[in-house]
């Protein structure tokens, strides 16, 4: 994520569910703000010249959300402000606004006369003034002067004039000013300040309630079988009288979860109604009635913010379906890919909506160029799209897995799974292509690009490559049945009954290593009996000092070789550190081979070495507290990274080369949801990450030669994500 474009691309996710990802106010400002801010960048950079892409040009524009509509977040920020009596510390909880955010909600209460909100945002943007903000002090201070002033506090108007004179003496415009804030403190003006709330605003904030203990004796409650309704006699209905006059009754669980959520997804497409606070006010009585459910149920937060949302359904039905609500607020694009399928449709459309975009703005390629090269060079390649179906055959390899197991998280549509079932056929992996393509066929609709034939042709291809003769005849029938016309496949039926008239035995390829067995947890060696002479202590190094009163727990999960392995090894805080520090600086993993290092497809992550840093110094120290080893001939601390399917390959750690690794520490950092154990194929042995836990083995003998059982693999990562920090 170094590219220039960082944002674009990690602020999208596989979020379905627009109200997710706009759960907060504050996050959906910063998510329209963002949106509009990579839109425009896009725009900049392919479009050069006006005259030849004004067109294309204006069909973008048209697209972008407006400055309207990001004013319309902040107006609603603001109402929320005003109605719950927010500071802007208390709505930025969730997400923090930086000083050039919070200054632009600062303008727009400013221009709806909210002055002191204006007031309150400029000072909470002022805080936050950095070195890379647009906004400047002087702009602060000249309109904290302005805001403070309209609510009719002239002395500390006339304060941050004075201030702003101060930062900057020839500033005429702030002396005019200054000498006005004077003038009129000399002749007392008083100006009202607008303090009263309205019985509504009070309602929500749930400051009144007029049900005094008296009256509400006097209201009921009861179990009703509405006069004898057969159908409620063996299911009564709570009945609470909210109020008398007008008679307000509430129902309680009057429709069930599973009701709801059908209301609500048949309903989201659809929805056009604002909620706010998500309370029914009753003002004239003076009554308000929490929902009891989600009372704070922040649909939409601005009537311009609905308007956004609908705006966004139609895109959903439209042109650009999929980029506006692929978008979210998502800051962990782990979290985004966690499954498999959906990582791999994730890029797919990712790739699909960029395309979009160059398709649409870029109609004259000579003019066009350099700047569409630009933009190709951050689109998602198809490689990149293949290495995913890649990784997602791998995984179905290793774990066994159809593509109808694979796919219960995220399913694939025919096109989807036809490009799967490719990828498969490429590497030679026919029985996965064919299950690809016969998935595929099941979803094959109206608007599929794969047709029919393409299908049959490649069932038939693949099905007669793994040796099922018949079955591929069976396909190929099926075809010229489709299209008699089709010569080819008429070709290509007479050789398969040729074939079978002269039996040829094709080799079925079912054997999988121990590795991948022990991945999928079929084997482990450590039946109870061994297991039992396996043991758990407490231990203090050895005496070090340093563990004397706080002993490292240490199991013994293997005795030949010695695996350990230890529990609580590190904090919560110090792997969310290393984590943080990584993240940036991580790059495509190398493995040794031969004097050189080079990335092989035997090793699938991102990690870096890290130096130099105080949590990694305290983490190296426990280390060698731990296992009494010097850490001074010790590697820097490597940190990796597996995204799903990532996955290291069967190696020794030892590199045969004078000053061995004596030693793996290996740190996990991360629990992992589905997959991605350390397995030991030559003994059989599994270990399963656990977060804040450490393995140690030794993979040299005592006399310094290799020792070859201590060859191990990371089994590939099904769900979730898993970090690793290790040392040799
Ligand atoms: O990730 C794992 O479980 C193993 C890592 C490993 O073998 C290594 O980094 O050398
Ligand atoms: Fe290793």
């Amino acid at each position: 994520m170094k590219s220039d474009l960082p944002n674009l691309l990690l602020s999208y996710s596989n979020s379905e569910n627009p109200e997710e990802a706009v759960r907060d106010p504050v996050a959906a400002y910063r998510l329209l703000r963002q949106m509009r801010k990579d839109l425009i960048y896009i725009e900049k950079r392919i479009q050069p010249n006006l005259t030849q892409c004004e067109e294309y040009q204006n069909e973008l524009d048209s697209k972008i959300p407006q400055l309207e509509d990001l004013d319309g977040a902040a107006s609603g920020l603001i109402r929320l402000q005003e109605i719950y009596k927010l500071h802007p510390e208390d709505i930025t909880k969730e997400t923090s606004l930086n000083a050039d955010e919070a200054f632009n909600v600062g303008l727009v209460a400013y221009d709806e006369d909210k002055f002191q909100h204006a007031f309150l945002w400029f000072l909470y943007s002022l805080d936050r003034l950095r070195e890379n903000s647009t906004t400047t002090e002087e702009e602060l201070l000249r309109f904290l002067s302005y805001s403070v002033y309209h609510f009719g506090s002239l002395s500390v108007a006339i304060y941050f004039s004075h201030q702003l004179l101060n930062l900057d003496p020839s500033n005429d415009e702030a002396r005019v000013q200054l000498n006005r804030l004077l003038h009129l403190q000399s002749n007392p003006d008083i100006f009202p300040l607008n303090t009263e709330s309205s019985n509504y605003e009070a309602l929500c904030r749930g400051e009144v309630d007029e049900r005094t203990s008296m009256r509400q004796r006097a209201l009921s409650c009861r179990y009703s079988t509405g006069g004898g309704n057969p159908r409620l006699m063996y299911a009564p209905v709570k009945e609470e009288v909210e109020w008398d006059e007008p008679r307000i009754i509430r129902y309680h669980d009057i429709i069930s979860d599973r009701e709801i959520e059908i209301l609500k997804n048949i309903s989201r497409p659809k929805m056009s109604d604002v909620e706010i606070g998500g309370a029914t006010v009753f003002t004239k009585v003076g009554v308000s009635v929490q929902p009891k459910k989600s009372p704070l149920a922040l649909t939409c937060i601005a009537e311009r913010y609905c308007a956004f949302v609908s705006v966004k359904a139609q895109y959903k039905k439209g042109v650009l379906p999929n980029l506006l609500l692929s978008y979210s607020d998502s800051k962990n694009p782990e979290e985004a890919v966690r499954d498999p399928v959906a990582a791999y449709r994730f890029l797919r459309q990712m790739r699909n909506d960029f395309m979009y975009i160059v398709k649409r703005i870029q109609p004259n390629l000579t003019q066009c160029e350099e700047y569409q090269n630009e933009l190709d060079s951050k689109i998602p390649q198809l490689e990149d799209l293949d290495g995913a179906a890649s990784g997602l055959i791998k995984l179905q390899e290793i774990y066994k897995l159809h593509p109808e197991d694979i796919t219960k998280e995220t399913s694939l549509n025919a096109d989807e799974a036809f490009n799967v079932g490719l990828v498969a056929y490429d590497e030679d992996k026919f029985q996965h292509a064919f299950l690809w393509f016969l998935y595929s066929l099941d979803r094959l609709r109206e608007n599929s690009t794969t047709t029919e034939e393409e299908l049959l042709r490649f069932l038939s291809y693949s099905v007669y490559h793994f040796g099922s003769l018949s079955v591929a005849i069976y396909f190929s029938h099926q075809l010229l049945n489709l299209d008699p016309s089709n010569d080819e496949a008429r070709v290509q039926l007479n050789r398969l009954l040729h074939l079978q008239s002269n039996p040829d035995i094709f080799p079925l390829n079912t054997e999988s290593s121990n590795y991948e067995a022990l991945c999928r947890g079929e084997v482990d060696e450590r039946t109870s009996k061994r297991q039992r002479a396996l043991s758990c202590r407490y231990s203090t190094g050895g005496g070090n000092p340093r563990l004397m009163y706080a002993p490292v727990k240490e199991e013994v999960e293997w005795d030949e070789p010695r695996i350990i392995r230890y529990h609580d090894i590190i904090s919560d805080r110090e792997m969310e550190i290393l984590k943080n520090i990584s993240r940036p600086q991580l790059s495509r993993s190398e493995v040794y081979r031969s004097g050189i290092t080079k990335p092989l497809k035997l090793r699938v992550s991102q990690s870096v070495f890290l130096q130099n840093n105080p949590v990694e110094a305290g983490v190296s120290q426990r280390i060698a507290d731990v296992t009494g080893l010097s850490m001074e001939t010790a590697e820097s601390l490597l940190v990796q990274n597996y995204g799903v399917g990532g996955a290291f390959e069967q190696h020794i750690d030892a590199l045969e080369l004078e000053n061995d690794r004596i030693a793996t520490f290996l740190i996990y950092m991360s629990d992992v949801e589905i997959g991605g154990a350390t397995v030991f194929p030559k003994v059989g042995v599994s270990v399963h990450p656990k977060k804040g836990s450490a393995v140690l083995w030794y993979n040299l003998h005592r006399n310094g030669e290799v020792n070859w059982n201590t060859e191990h693999a990371g089994c590939p990562v099904f769900v979730g994500n898993k970090w690793v920090a290790s040392t040799s």
